[in-house]
C-alpha cells in the first residue's frame, strides 16, 4: 500500500480531495475521518494538518504527500518536491505601515512576525540581516497593530488582506509557493507506485488543462493548420471520404481554444469542435 498524507484543513484540502477523486482514488465523505483505505487502488490515505505533513513524509513514515512549497521549506524536513500541483498559489512576502522600511535589509534590529519562523530566518540570514522572528499562528497583520512587530511575513494572494491592514509590500517575494507533492529523501528512488500515482496526477493537470480539439480541412491547407495545433506530440491526419478534405485531432490548451478556432476558421476549416478530456496518461 502506497501511504499518502493529504492536508484535512484549509486552502489546500478541498482541492486536494478534488484532485484525488479526478484521478480515481476515494476520497472522505466526512471531514472527521482521518484515515481511508483505497483497498482497489492500493493506496492508503492520511487525513492530517497541512503544517504536519512534510514531518510525517520527511521522517519517511509516510511515501509522499500533498503540502504547500511554503510549509515543506519552513519545516526543514527532510523531503522534496516532485510534482507541482497548480493550486494554493501564492507568493510570501515582507509587509510594514509605510514608512518603516523600504527594502529588508532596513530590518536589523526589528521584529517580524510570521506563521513561518523557518523560512523567515533562513530569509534573513541569507540577506545577512539581523532581526528577530516572533512565531505568530496566524492572522499576523495584526501584530503591527498591536506593537508585536514593525514587520511581518506572510502569504500573500491577491495582497487585499495587507491593504486592508494597512500595510505595504517591501522587497521582492521571499517565495513563489503552491501546492506540491512531496517525497521523503529516503524513500527508493523509481518506487513503482510512486510512479503510478504522478502519472494520475499529471493526467488531471493535462485534463484539465487542455481541450481535443478536430476540425476538417483541404488538404492542402493541412500543414499550415496543425502549425497552430501541433498536440503534445503530433496531431493525427485522418482520410476524408471527399479526397480533397482531411480530418485532424489534436490537444490544444484550453485557455488558448478560441483563438485557435478563429485562426483555423480563417485558414478555411470547418466542423471545427472542442471536447473536454476526462481522463488522460501523458
Ligand atoms: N489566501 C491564500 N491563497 C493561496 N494560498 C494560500 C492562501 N492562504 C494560505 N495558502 C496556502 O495554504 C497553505 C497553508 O495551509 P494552512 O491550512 O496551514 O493555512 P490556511 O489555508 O491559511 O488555513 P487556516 O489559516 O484556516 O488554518 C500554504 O501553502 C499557503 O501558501
Ligand atoms: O492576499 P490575500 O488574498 O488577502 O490572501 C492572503 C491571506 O490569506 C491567508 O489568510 P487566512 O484567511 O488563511 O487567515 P490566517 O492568517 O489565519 O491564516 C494568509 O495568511 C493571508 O493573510
Ligand atoms: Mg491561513
Amino acid at each position: 500500500m502506497l501511504r499518502i498524507a493529504v492536508p484535512n484543513k484549509g486552502s489546500l484540502s478541498e482541492p486536494a480531495s478534488e484532485m484525488l477523486h479526478e484521478a480515481g482514488y476515494r476520497q472522505r465523505k466526512d471531514r472527521r475521518e482521518l484515515v481511508l483505505v483505497d483497498a482497489a487502488n492500493e493506496v492508503e490515505f492520511f487525513f492530517l494538518r497541512p503544517r504536519d505533513i512534510a514531518v510525517y513524509v520527511g521522517s519517511g513514515k509516510l511515501d509522499i504527500g500533498i503540502t504547500g512549497r511554503d510549509l515543506l521549506l519552513d519545516s526543514g524536513a527532510d523531503a522534496e518536491e516532485i510534482l507541482r500541483l497548480g493550486f494554493a498559489s501564492s507568493t510570501f512576502r515582507y509587509a510594514t505601515r509605510p514608512g518603516t522600511a523600504e527594502h529588508v535589509s532596513e530590518f536589523g534590529g526589528m521584529t517580524v512576525a510570521t506563521s513561518f519562523p523557518g523560512l523567515v530566518a533562513a530569509h534573513l540570514a541569507d540577506q545577512g540581516v539581523d532581526a528577530s522572528v516572533v512565531r505568530l499562528d496566524g492572522a499576523v497583520e495584526t501584530a503591527i497593530q498591536l506593537g508585536v512587530a514593525e514587520v511581518i511575513a506572510d502569504v500573500v494572494e491577491t495582497g487585499t488582506t495587507l491593504r486592508n491592514a494597512g500595510l505595504e509590500i517591501i522587497s521582492e517575494p521571499i517565495l513563489e509557493s503552491e501546492a506540491v507533492v512531496i517525497r521523503s529523501r529516503k524513500a527508493v528512488a523509481d518506487d513503482p507506485k510512486v510512479g503510478q500515482f504522478l502519472r494520475r496526477m499529471q493526467g488531471v493537470l493535462v485534463a484539465r488543462r487542455y481541450v481535443m480539439m478536430d476540425y476538417d480541412i483541404r488538404a492542402e491547407h493541412v500543414e499550415k493548420a496543425v502549425q497552430l495545433t501541433p498536440g503534445l506530440e503530433s496531431p493525427t491526419v485522418s482520410p476524408l471520404h471527399d479526397k480533397g478534405w482531411v480530418a485532424v485531432r489534436s490537444m490544444v490548451p484550453a485557455a488558448e481554444a478560441q483563438r485557435i478556432m478563429d485562426d483555423l476558421y480563417e485558414l478555411g476549416a470547418r466542423a471545427i469542435l472542442t471536447t473536454n478530456i476526462h481522463a488522460c496518461r501523458v
